[in-house]
């Protein structure tokens, strides 16, 4: 895996870009609700996303509500919640959800299960549930063992390990299958598909992004099936500064390139 540079220079309007959030765009905190993209990564993202009209999106395992809330004021096409939930450029929202039934019996069942864990913490997502220990290292391999119990007795579940989290979500769902149907719609399709990801729900993502000649960046250590690596999000956030400079620099040079050949045809 090499070290991510600069991409190579296509023609503008080449790419599209796919953002995980966090461990990429935002530093991983002790609590969920305490991570920020700051101003200026999001006003970088604004920026990127008009110099590729509107190919740039966010790939998370949050819930749409919260990559809302935590992009503002933009309002990019998002895949939630690991891909369970997709809203296209058109704001057109795909939704993959478990029976509500299963969703009161899983919840109750987990409030009263984590309880016993000092520190553990419930998320509940509507259509998952990520059991986070980050503050209950000692009791991570019975809240991991807790999650593949209830998968194993519910079919149509499974299950997404993370960093000091281990995610109960639909079956079948996954960042790979987001990716994809965002690069058969507008404005990503006939795009290279560059994606940028820190966790192991990423891997599918970077997975599909391999098959269709794309671009796949692995943010900080551990093995990874990505092509790049960048150290870590304030690496991120120069590689956003320098690809959005690079690509800006393309776009103001076009009309010079027809004004040249203008004079060139006309023997100016
Ligand atoms: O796919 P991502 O955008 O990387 O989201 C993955 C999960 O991120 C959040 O949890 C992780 O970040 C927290 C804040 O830094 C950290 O406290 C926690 O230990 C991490 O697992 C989020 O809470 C989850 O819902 C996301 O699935």
């Amino acid at each position: 895996m090499t070290e991510a540079t600069s991409l190579p220079p296509l023609r503008p309007g080449s790419y599209a870009f796919f953002f995980d959030l966090d461990g990429t765009l935002a530093e991983i905190k002790p609590q969920p609700e305490q991570v920020v993209i700051p101003q200026t990564v999001r006003h970088r993202l604004g920026q990127l996303a008009r110099l590729c009209d509107g190919a740039v999106a966010l790939i998370s395992g949050r819930s749409m509500a919260e990559l809302d809330r935590l992009a503002a004021p933009l309002h990019l096409p998002l895949a939630g919640v690991h891909g369970a939930e997709r809203r296209d450029i058109s704001g057109k929202v795909l939704r993959v959800n478990l029976a509500p039934t299963l969703v009161e019996q899983l919840s109750r069942y987990l409030v009263e299960e984590l309880s016993v864990f000092p520190g553990a913490r419930l998320e509940i997502k509507g259509m998952a549930f990520a059991l986070h220990y980050r503050q209950a290292p000692q009791h991570a391999s019975a809240i991991i063992q807790l999650a593949n119990r209830l998968v194993a007795q519910h079919d149509g579940l499974s299950l997404q390990p993370g960093k000091s989290v281990v995610e109960i979500k639909p079956a079948g769902i996954s960042k790979g299958s987001a990716i994809a149907a965002f690069m058969h719609e507008a404005p990503f399709a006939g795009r290279r598909p560059v994606f940028l990801g820190d966790d192991l729900t990423d891997e599918a993502g970077f997975d599909i992004v391999n098959e269709l000649n794309g671009v796949s960046i692995k943010i900080g250590a551990g093995e990874s099936r990505a092509q790049q690596r960048l150290q870590d999000v304030q690496a991120v956030y120069h590689w956003l500064e320098q690809t959005t400079y690079q690509l800006e620099q393309e776009l103001n040079r076009l009309p010079l390139r027809r004004a040249g050949n203008e004079s060139f045809n006309r023997g100016i």
